[in-house]
């Protein structure tokens, strides 16, 4: 996703997260850091210390009242909220395929993805987890394979490629080794760019900086408080938490929700969403993957002129759904959703799991504009 216009300082992550924080974010209690940007701060628009639209402080109250579907208040709607986000089993297989009708297969419909790509710059946007691989019981063994790798790197020599993320930026990075892609773990409040020999460019944002030491302060009391639940883990993705679910008995679930909320009483600038089997723990600002998509759009210029530019963004998870809706309303890109059950979303086109995705980017790595149409997609049907 290089683009010259974009940033410039020479200065690693490190050395940016030491500077004093700009104030840039410093509205309402939160400081972020930023750097490049055409070498200023001015090319986001955000008028002196109010964030125009990323990083401004929600007050617990304002978060409760203004609280949209995925931040929760009641322990049973938690535990509604992890259970429909990874159901056990699926509906029958009419009611998947009614669902196609209105999220078909973007395999299926390439052909007319490639038409609307045809003339515009690609960017691309992907989840981890669930989209470039599988879901699997342990956190730390959520690898992408050789051949996702490939069809990954392949898509990235194209088109400027991100990959969008609840994980810690250090983690996804080790999971999908392509230094050369654009990053944004924590669900978006830590972005870099890629840092090559040549250019050291580094792009930085992270907006819930201030947030560090009460993040630490929370993990290791959740870490405290569920340490007796057989199963439950806490994952540190530096500014946010997850509390896993998913190798607890269901039966445990609402006192394992009731916990995190316990704990969280202590934390009012802190707040809770939802995923697959999974609860996630992040500072109360206005800040999500949808902001991420916009903020790396906007930043690396692709802002400009929007009739030529197509953001795609694939994802599976309900955090996913911030980044589809951003798309739906800018009139602009496409959304895909992974998922094998339907699923309420704001995504256009769907895709089953992370093997159709990989054979999506292989096509879309192969894809000549010039010759059209592709390779007929293989009918489809729902995979038992
Ligand atoms: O935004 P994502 O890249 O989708 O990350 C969201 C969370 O993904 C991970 O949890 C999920 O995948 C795990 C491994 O397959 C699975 O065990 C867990 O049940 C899923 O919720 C990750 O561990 C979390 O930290 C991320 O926030």
């Amino acid at each position: 996703m290089t683009n010259q216009d974009v940033v410039v300082p020479d200065m690693g992550i490190a050395a940016a997260a030491a500077l004093p924080p700009p104030g840039l974010f410093a509205c309402r209690g939160v400081a972020g850091a930023v750097s490049s940007l055409r070498g200023t701060y001015g090319s986001l628009g955000l008028p002196g210390g109010a964030a125009a639209d990323g990083g401004e402080f929600r007050s617990p109250v304002a978060a409760a009242a203004n609280a949209p579907p995925g931040r929760t208040s009641c322990t049973s709607r938690v535990v509604e909220a992890i259970r429909a986000s990874s159901p056990a089993r699926c509906p029958a297989v009419d009611e998947y395929d009614a669902w196609t009708r209105k999220h078909p297969s973007a395999l299926g419909s390439f052909d007319q993805i490639a038409a609307a790509a045809k003339g515009k710059r690609v960017v691309m946007f992907m989840d981890y987890d669930g989209t470039l691989s599988p879901i699997v019981a342990d956190p730390d063994m959520a690898f992408m394979t050789p051949e996702m790798r490939a069809a990954v790197r392949n898509v990235a020599k194209r088109f400027p490629t991100a990959i969008v993320t609840g994980r810690c930026i250090e983690k996804v990075c080790s999971f999908v080794g392509l230094p050369e892609l654009y990053y944004a773990g924590s669900h978006g409040m830590d972005i870099k760019g890629p840092n090559s020999k040549e250019d050291k460019t580094v792009l930085l944002l992270q907006p819930a900086r201030e947030f560090l030491p009460v993040i630490d302060k929370a993990y290791k009391a959740l870490v405290e408080k569920t340490k007796d639940t057989t199963g439950a883990r806490v994952e540190n993705n530096k500014f946010c938490l997850s509390v896993h679910f998913r190798c607890v008995d269901e039966k445990s679930w609402s006192s394992l929700a009731e916990k995190v909320k316990a704990v969280l009483r202590d934390f009012p600038e802190l707040e809770l969403t939802e995923g697959r089997k999974v609860v996630e723990v992040r500072p109360s600002i206005m800040w999500d993957k949808g902001k991420a998509v916009e903020f790396l759009l906007r930043s690396l210029g692709f802002d400009d002129d929007r009739t030529n530019v197509l953001p795609v963004y694939i994802g599976d998870d309900r955090t996913d759904e911030d980044a589809f809706k951003v798309l739906r309303e800018r009139g602009q890109g496409i959304g895909i959703l992974v998922s094998k059950c339907p699923k309420e979303t704001d995504a256009t086109y769907s895709l089953q799991d992370p093997t159709e995705v990989m054979e999506f980017l292989v096509r879309l790595g192969q894809w000549n504009p010039l010759r059209s149409p592709s390779p007929a997609a293989r009918p489809r049907g729902r995979k038992q």
